[in-house]
């Protein structure tokens, strides 16, 4: 079996992955800060052969991590930010600095759609772009909901967005304490994605697909006017695309990977953006 780990700020995300079969047996999450006990929502190492790791936890974190598993199971793979792979050369003036997460997204984007927009809605929300031909620009990095809500402190930090909310709700002028929170962070977060893809597409000149993943994709979606697709493994997805272990990660194939979304066509990306500056 194979262990795949995404460590992020909030939650250290695993999913076990037949090595034969390519399925996922089984899913879970603790909470980053947690130590791995038993009787906690960790895998069964027992089954577990080789592990791969995307971490932006403190460093810390990841020392125990590999420490804990060094000597339960055959290799431990862990992600680093590097200047070029997979046919994408890293924008960052230190590519390594670039968070590893988000490394992972861009390369899956790129794997799938070839240049793309990729969005990753944990406690950060990053937004990254790859043009054809595997240039990737940088991104754009803003807090995501849950940090947005708490660095407000009006006591409002417990209340969280409904995630199966619409987003017309989600949108109108709350009328109590929470409501106005809530909104105007969703309000923030989508309008950021919104204005921040269109003005990129804008500048290079190419409608670009979009990728969304993490923690609050589904609800972020929602209020994200052009089209995308929702793709919750896309950090995992990285890991198997640099360290493919299986018959289908050899021949490229990501699990659970969407049909990559068409553009709308970039004179309708412009034209909105016109209207956006009038208003
Ligand atoms: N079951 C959940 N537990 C905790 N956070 C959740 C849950 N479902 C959605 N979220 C949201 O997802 C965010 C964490 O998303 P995730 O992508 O795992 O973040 P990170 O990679 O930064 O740890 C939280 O900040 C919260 O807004
Ligand atoms: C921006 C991030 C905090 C996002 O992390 P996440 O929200 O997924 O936990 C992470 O990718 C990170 O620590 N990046 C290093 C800084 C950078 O990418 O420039
Ligand atoms: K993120």
């Amino acid at each position: 079996m194979i262990l795949d780990l995404d460590i992020g700020n909030t939650l250290s995300k695993w999913r076990l992955k037949d090595a034969d079969s390519s399925e996922i047996r089984s899913r879970g999450a603790v909470w980053t800060r947690e130590e791995w006990k038993p009787g906690s929502d960790i895998p069964d190492l027992d089954v577990v052969e080789t592990v791969r790791i995307s971490s932006v936890a403190r460093r810390s974190v990841l020392a125990q991590t590999e420490s804990l598993l060094k000597d339960r199971v055959r290799s431990v793979h862990v992600a680093r930010s590097c200047h070029e792979a997979l046919g994408v050369t890293n924008g960052y003036h230190e590519p390594g600095r670039l968070g590893v997460d988000r490394w992972m997204g861009v390369l899956a984007g790129y794997q799938l759609a070839g240049a793309s927009c990729t969005v990753d809605c944990g406690s950060a929300i990053t937004i990254d772009f790859v043009l054809p031909g595997g240039r990737h620009l940088g991104g754009y990095i803003l807090p995501g909901l849950r940090l947005m809500k708490e660095s407000l402190k009006l006591g409002t930090r417990n209340v969280a967005i409904d995630p199966d909310s619409e987003a017309d709700e989600l949108l109108a002028p709350g009328r109590r304490t929470v409501e106005a929170v809530n909104h105007g962070i969703y309000m923030a977060a989508v309008s950021a994605v919104n204005r921040i893809y269109s003005e990129v597409c804008d500048r290079e000149g190419v409608a670009l697909p979009m990728l969304v993943t993490g923690g609050d994709a589904r609800v972020v979606s929602r209020g994200i006017r052009v089209p995308h697709a929702i793709w919750p493994d896309m950090v995992y997805a990285g890991l198997e695309a640099c360290f493919p272990l299986t018959a289908a990660e050899r021949a490229g194939k990501m699990a659970g990977a969407p049909v990559p979304p068409a553009p709308v066509a970039l004179e309708k990306i412009r034209a909105g953006l016109a209207f956006s500056m009038l208003l």
